[in-house]
C-alpha cells in the first residue's frame, strides 16, 4: 500500500477474560497530534467501567500520639472519590488533608473505620497485601517529585515496573512519553531537567502501571505558574481522556479549579465539597475557613499566653489572667507591651 493511501487508523479488539480493550493504530499524518489518540487507546472502553467508586472512606479516624499529646487528624471521615474523576483537597495547614491521603493509600494505617477499594478493606490488609496493592493499583506524584538522580528520566518512568520485575507496555510508554513531551529528553537526568519536565517524568512514572487511583500530593507545590499549569493540563486530560481517578491535595485555588469536585477539609473534618470548583469561590471558602481556624484558636487561648503571643516580657510575674486586670500592675518598661497584651486578651473573648 503506498503511504498516502494507508488508513488513518486501525481497530482492534482483544480481551483478557474480564475486561475488553479497543485499540487504534494511528497512522502519523502531519497536522494530526499523538494526543488526540489518547481516548482511543485507553483500557476504559466499557463505559460503565469508568462509573462508580473508585475509593471510600467510612468513619475514618486517625489520631497521633496519646493521652494529653493526641493529634486528632481526622475525626471520623466519610468520602468516596467517583471513578473516573479528578477532585481536589483543599484546607489550612495541619487540617488533615496529607494524613486523609497517606491513610487512604495505605501508606500510614487508620485508628478506626474502613477505607474500601476494589471490593477490599484496606484496613484489614496486612504488609504485604497493602505493598501489592501500591505496587500494581495506586499511583504517586509528589511535590518534590521525589525522581531517582542517578537514573535517566526513562530509567525514572520505569522504575516501579523494574522494581515489581513486570515488563513495560512499549505501546503505552511511548504513548505517555510522546504526550507529556519527554521523548527528547529520555536519556537526561533529573538535575538537567526543568522542574516541570522532572514533574511531566513523575507523571508518567505514575501512569506506567495503569494504576486505577493516582494521588497527588501538592504536585504544582514546586512550579512556576506556566509549568504548574502544563502539569494540572496533564493531570487533567489523563482524567478526561484515559479515565483516570486522581485526588489531589493543594493549596492553590487555581490548581484546584482544574478539578471536577473540590472538597475542603478543616481540623480533620470535611467542611465544604464543591462540584466544578472556581478558583474565586475556592478562595472565599479557603479565607472562610482560615478566619474561622483563626478565630477558634484565639478563643479557646487563655489570656495569660495570648500576652505572651502578644510579646510581653517577664510573664511569670505579670498578673495577666483571664480576669480584668488590678490597678496595682508594675508599669515600669512594660507599659505598652501590657496594654497590647490586654487588648489582645480582649480580642480572644
Ligand atoms: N507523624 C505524625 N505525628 C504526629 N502528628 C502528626 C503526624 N503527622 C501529622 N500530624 C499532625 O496531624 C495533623 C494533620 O496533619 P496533616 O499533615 O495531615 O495536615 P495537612 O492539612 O496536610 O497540612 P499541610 O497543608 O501543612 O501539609 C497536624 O496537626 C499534624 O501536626
Amino acid at each position: 500500500m503506498r503511504a498516502g493511501t494507508r488508513p488513518l487508523a486501525q481497530f482492534s479488539l482483544a480481551h483478557d477474560g474480564a475486561r475488553r480493550y479497543f485499540f487504534i493504530s494511528w497512522n502519523h499524518r502531519p497536522g494530526i497530534r499523538p494526543g488526540q489518540i489518547w481516548r482511543d487507546i485507553m483500557n476504559v472502553q466499557n463505559p460503565s467501567a469508568s462509573r462508580g467508586i473508585a475509593i471510600q472512606a467510612i468513619d475514618l479516624v486517625k489520631n497521633y500520639g496519646t493521652g494529653s499529646n493526641m493529634v486528632h487528624a481526622l475525626r471520623g471521615v466519610n468520602v468516596s472519590f467517583e471513578r473516573g474523576k479528578f477532585t481536589a483537597i483543599m484546607g489550612p495547614s495541619g487540617s488533615g488533608k496529607s494524613t486523609l491521603m497517606h491513610t487512604l493509600a495505605g501508606l500510614d494505617s487508620a485508628t478506626s473505620g474502613h477505607i474500601l477499594f476494589g471490593g477490599a478493606d484496606l484496613t484489614r490488609m496486612n504488609d504485604k497485601q497493602l505493598t501489592l496493592l501500591r505496587r500494581h493499583k495506586i499511583g504517586f506524584i509528589f511535590q518534590s517529585f521525589n525522581l531517582l538522580p542517578v537514573f535517566t528520566a526513562e530509567q525514572n518512568i520505569l522504575m516501579p515496573l523494574t522494581l515489581a520485575g513486570d515488563k513495560p507496555d512499549r505501546a503505552w510508554f511511548d504513548l505517555l512519553v510522546e504526550t507529556l513531551g519527554l521523548k527528547q529528553r529520555l536519556n537526561h537526568r533529573p538535575n538537567e531537567l526543568s522542574g516541570g519536565q522532572q514533574q511531566r517524568v513523575a507523571i508518567a512514572r505514575a501512569l506506567i502501571t495503569k494504576p486505577k487511583l493516582v494521588f497527588a500530593d501538592e504536585p504544582t507545590g514546586n512550579l512556576d505558574s506556566v509549568s504548574s499549569a502544563e502539569v494540572l493540563g496533564f493531570l487533567k486530560r489523563s482524567v478526561n481522556e484515559l479515565g483516570q481517578t486522581i485526588v489531589m491535595v493543594t493549596h492553590d485555588a487555581v490548581a484546584a479549579s482544574y478539578a471536577d469536585r473540590a472538597i475542603v477539609f478543616s481540623d480533620g473534618r470535611i467542611v465544604a465539597d464543591e462540584q466544578h470548583p472556581n478558583a474565586e469561590v475556592m478562595n472565599e471558602l479557603l479565607m472562610a475557613e482560615r478566619e474561622r481556624t483563626t478565630r477558634t484558636t484565639l478563643t479557646d487561648t487563655p489570656a495569660d499566653q495570648m500576652a505572651q503571643m502578644a510579646g510581653v516580657r517577664n510573664v511569670p510575674d505579670l498578673p495577666i489572667t483571664d480576669a480584668p486586670l488590678p490597678p496595682a500592675v508594675p508599669t515600669s518598661g512594660c507599659e505598652g507591651t501590657l496594654r497590647h497584651a490586654r487588648a489582645a486578651a480582649r480580642h480572644a473573648r
